[in-house]
């Protein structure tokens, strides 16, 4: 049986990174795009992962980086997955994955032509995220999608042989009902908060939706 993946994503200080760092989920991730809300310095990050260290893999969410800006990242942050949530093309996730040896996820929004963008990664991207488009909006959104696309989005990254998240308005209330599509992972962002802080209970009952559908989304 394989884990599930689960994200826990938009960590913004200490606290956060100690509460989702304590559940069973297999990823954490961190925003690291300028004049966002959940932006996060990467030299405090570097700080509260030396205090926590967390046992799950660290994704550091990016739209369109340069080199040298993830460079700097790295420097603080000992990134176990580049997430990327920008217009970036086939060659510019080549040369980051050619850069630094890490797996690169690519972020397709659903919407028409979502299949195609992960047509056109094929072979390339490590992994996908689906989310929700809303306007202008990059992620952490927490507006959900219509959930009845997520078997096309997962058959057309198990037939890559990569792993596919969904992401958008995910929540203790509602995961049950994605979970029942048999995704192979969950992003999660806003639907663990409360007044801008993750919040243990949610973190928790998120899990235990989890946990109920480990079988199905193994
Ligand atoms: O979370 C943000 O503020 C954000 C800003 C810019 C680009 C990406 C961002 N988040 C990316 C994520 O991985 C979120 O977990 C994902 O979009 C789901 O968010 P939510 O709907 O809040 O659960």
């Amino acid at each position: 049986m394989r884990e599930p993946i689960v994200k826990l994503c938009g960590n913004q200080s200490l606290s956060d990174t100690a509460k989702t760092a304590s559940s069973k989920a297999s990823h954490l991730g961190f925003i690291f795009v300028k004049r966002t809300k959940r932006y996060v310095r990467p030299e405090r990050v570097g700080r509260w992962i030396r205090k926590v260290r967390p046992r799950q893999k660290l994704v550091g969410v990016f739209i369109d980086p340069t080199v040298e800006e993830l460079e700097e990242i790295l420097h603080f942050v000992p990134l176990d997955v580049i997430q990327l949530h920008g217009n970036e093309t086939v060659s510019q996730l080549l040369q980051i994955k050619e850069a630094f040896g890490l797996p690169v996820w690519k972020v397709v929004h659903h919407q028409d032509g979502g299949l195609d963008q992960m047509d056109i990664f094929k072979g390339v991207a490590d992994g996908f995220i689906v989310d929700s488009k809303v306007g202008g909006a990059s992620g952490g959104t927490g507006v959900r999608f219509d959930w009845e696309a997520v078997p096309a989005y997962r058959d057309a990254a198990f037939d890559q042989g990569v792993p596919c998240l969904i992401a958008g308005g995910i929540k203790p209330e509602n995961a049950g009902e994605l979970l029942s599509y048999q995704p192979e992972g969950i992003d999660i962002s806003s639907g663990i908060e409360r007044e801008n802080k993750k919040d243990i209970g949610k973190i928790q009952a998120i899990m235990k939706e989890v946990e109920a559908n480990v079988a199905s989304i193994s």
